[in-house]
């Protein structure tokens, strides 16, 4: 690493960044996950936090999930999921997060026979030591399983009725491949007639269709990942127009192989585009780096300069389920870093 990436790096972290696309049961670290097993008396299949690192080589999304469900068999309280985003934050803090949306799978939890006041009330109180400890706001996503029945997500929306208050939004993840997003349909709209807005995962593994179908009939206001948009010039126009904001993680596209290389990743050509692009980190214990390690990778990969995160950094601030306020706080933050560019 030359002086001069060492000084991009250092700038990359002072940068007010906000994480937009973040599951929070993938940040589970092998440690952690270790010493939660022993805690609630979980039996892994692994016998060293390097035998668990060792596992993962994926070799696309469905062979990511099913270590990430295995893995997330450790939570059961709501002090486990305290603990799990409390790790999160104090790595986001190093690396100079200043806001986050945590998305969490409340479904994968149920089935395992954990009620929805752990992570609810886990994460929450997470949430609120975020902002005491570091200064760090946050908002919380409830993603359903996009390959499980539709009727579980309604039972499970209406379940939620404690924290409806609390959700900043409904989100969509798991599966992609043949697993459209139009089945939601009614799940998102009952969310919208509770006045919580939807975003979902369309164009990972799945056609650019998707996408298509996510905004027309889930009527989300972002797109997790979405850089399979690029294989329909009628979507990207689209997106284009409405300033749809994409939010991509970039290092697990590669993980994940979506693209074979960071240096052919469609980024680039996202932002040529002209669409309203955002960086993220998706699964950072699984994917081998958090917001910082994206941004660093980008810019070693793509060239991207100081100018090139500014702007991407502002479409994530304004993307972002956030009060009013505290958007103008970060924008300000934002601009004074900006002066010295
Ligand atoms: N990258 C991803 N895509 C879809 N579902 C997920 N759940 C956790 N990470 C995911
Ligand atoms: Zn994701």
């Amino acid at each position: 690493m030359t002086t001069r990436d060492t000084e991009m790096t250092a700038w990359l972290r002072e940068l007010p960044k906000a994480e937009l696309h973040l599951h929070i049961e993938g940040t589970l670290e092998p440690a952690l996950m270790f010493a939660l097993a022993e805690r609630n008396g979980v039996t892994l299949p692994y016998e060293s936090v390097e035998a668990v690192r060792a596992a993962y080589d994926f070799d696309d999304l469905p062979s990511f999930l099913t270590l990430y469900y295995q893995g997330m068999g450790v939570l059961h309280t709501r002090e486990n999921f305290f603990d799990l985003a409390m790790a999160y934050f104090d790595r986001a803090r190093e690396d100079g997060v200043a806001h986050v949306e945590l998305s969490f799978d409340p479904q994968a939890h149920r089935v395992r026979g954990v009620p929805l006041e752990a992570p609810f009330e886990g994460l929450l109180a997470a949430c609120r030591e975020a902002e005491s400890r570091h200064g760090i706001s946050s908002a919380l996503i409830m993603s359903f399983l996009r390959d499980r029945d539709p009727a579980e997500a309604m039972e499970v929306l209406e379940q939620a009725a404690p924290w409806h208050a609390s959700i900043a939004a409904v989100g969509l993840d798991s599966a992609e491949r043949d697993h459209p997003p139009g089945r939601f349909a009614e799940v998102f709209a009952r969310a919208r007639a509770m006045g919580i807005p939807g975003v979902a995962h369309a164009g990972e593994e799945g056609p650019a269709a998707y996408i298509r179908e996510a905004l027309e009939t889930l009527d989300v206001c972002r797109i997790d990942h979405g850089v399979r948009c690029l294989e329909d010039a009628d979507l990207v126009a689209t997106l284009r127009e409405r300033r749809i904001p994409l939010t991509v993680c970039p290092l697990s596209n590669v993980k994940l192989k979506v693209t074979p290389t960071l240096a052919e990743h469609p980024l680039p050509a996202l932002r040529d585009a002209g669409l309203n692009v955002t960086l993220n980190s998706d699964d950072p214990a699984y994917f081998g780096g958090g917001m910082l390690d994206n941004h660093v990778a980008c810019h070693e990969a793509f060239g991207w300069t100081r100018n090139d995160f500014l702007a991407m950094t502002r479409n994530a601030l304004e993307a972002a389920f956030m009060a009013e306020e505290r958007r103008d706080v970060l924008l300000k933050r934002l601009d004074n870093v900006a002066q010295d560019v």
